[in-house]
């Protein structure tokens, strides 16, 4: 951690497995690494439809437990509770990428509402209290006031961001009835990579900005294509709020620390609170790498708001969590560098 950011120095571990469902994912890997590090005992639950072995084997080193396992399959979710017995939950599993949403909403509500009722009947059954769940800041939708608190209106404007609303709802439905002590977290844009370089985010088909222009970098595309020009932000382009993996991970940690000790529930948004354009973050990606970095004016893209910037302070006041790698230069550099070692993806290696 940076000297002006957070560091849970004194986690201490629950005294059973944590088990992370979607452990394989871009975030979760993070959080994996975190987790072992601090001396958690560690069940990765994932069905690698998004996620990579490659994330489990380099987060783990060998460490963990790792269960091929779809959120859909409640039989054998049953008998993975029974077997490894964990003591919280952390949910990454879902499927996140909104314009697939809109068009195939079936699947979202499949798999990010289904799946997560699996869950939590699950959890249920096998009396496992403590769930951390990752929510996102397009619960809010179009936000009609900037910065965006917890106390923001959710009236999300997508199919995913609907099914994380609902998810929302279901769990905050199991802590009332049913004694499940949980936190939402609403992260912002989640980037970055390990410092270490040798864990980061590949998805197929990719969709998030930072590795489109550092693929650009790479020589793998020939351009980046800037949706939108004409928003009412100051040089025409989106603005996000760009926070770390690493200090996504360290939230998390915090997150079930609170639980642990009998806190809750949690509501929290996860961001920086410091906005960048796309034209802005291209300039600093192309001071970092050296490259040019073609960009061109492309045709706004469906549902992006024309900014997503965190407000609040519950995550210091809640979990004691201060960002400490999100400025937007480190967070590409740390990108760039496990772009540059591992320009194939995560699977796909060197
Ligand atoms: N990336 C972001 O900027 C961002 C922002 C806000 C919220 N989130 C949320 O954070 C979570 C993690 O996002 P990510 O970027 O790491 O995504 P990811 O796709 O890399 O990770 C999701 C993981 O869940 C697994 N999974 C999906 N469906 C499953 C199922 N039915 N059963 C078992 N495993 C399943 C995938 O294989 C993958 O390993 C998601 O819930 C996402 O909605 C992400
Ligand atoms: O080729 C590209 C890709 C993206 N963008 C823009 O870059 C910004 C960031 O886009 P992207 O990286 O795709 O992230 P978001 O669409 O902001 O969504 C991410 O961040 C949300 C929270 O803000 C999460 O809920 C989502 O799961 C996650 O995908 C947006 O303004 C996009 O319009 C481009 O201009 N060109």
């Amino acid at each position: 951690m940076g000297p002006h950011g957070s560091s849970i120095g004194d986690f201490v571990p629950p005294a059973g497995p944590v088990l992370v469902a979607g452990g394989a994912g871009y975030i979760g890997s993070h959080c994996v690494r975190l987790l072992l590090a601090k001396g958690a005992d560690v069940v990765v639950l994932d069905n690698l439809s998004t996620g990579h072995m490659g994330n489990f084997e380099t987060a783990s080193g060998g460490r963990a437990t790792f269960v091929r396992c779809d959120l859909a399959d409640r039989p054998r979710l049953a008998e993975v509770f029974a077997e490894h017995g964990p003591a919280a939950v952390i949910h990454f599993a879902a499927k996140c990428y909104v314009g697939e949403s809109v068009t195939e909403p079936a699947k979202y509500y499949q798999e990010n509402v289904g799946c997560t009722w699996n869950l939590l009947e699950a959890m249920r059954a096998a009396d496992c209290r403590d769930l951390v769940f990752s929510s996102t800041c397009a619960t809010y939708g179009e936000p009609v006031e900037i910065p965006i608190t917890e106390a923001h209106p959710q009236n999300p404007i997508n199919p995913y961001g609907r099914t994380k609303l609902h998810m929302e709802h279901m769990i905050e439905d199991y802590g009332r009835a049913y004694g499940l002590r949980w936190a939402a977290l609403r992260y912002f844009n989640a980037a970055g990579c390990s410092p270490a370089g040798d864990m980061g985010e590949s998805h197929d088909p990719e969709t998030h900005l930072i590795p489109l222009v550092l693929q650009v970098a790479l020589g793998q595309r020939a351009e980046i294509a800037m949706f939108g020009d004409d928003y009412d932000t100051p040089d025409g382009t989106c603005i996000r709020d760009y926070i770390h993996v690493d200090d996504l991970a360290d939230a998390h940690l915090r997150a079930l620390a609170v639980l642990a000790s009998g806190g809750g529930p949690v509501v929290c948004n996860l961001g920086t609170g410091e906005g960048y354009s796309v034209k802005e973050l291209i300039e600093l990606a192309r001071e970092i790498t050296g490259h040019a970095i073609p960009a061109r004016i492309a045709p706004r893209r469906a549902g992006d708001p024309a900014r997503l910037v965190c407000g609040g302070t519950r995550g210091r006041d809640l979990l004691g969590w201060v960002p400490a790698r999100s400025d937007l230069r480190t967070i590409l550099e740390d990108a760039w560098r496990w772009h540059q070692a591992h320009p194939k993806g995560a699977e796909r290696g060197v």
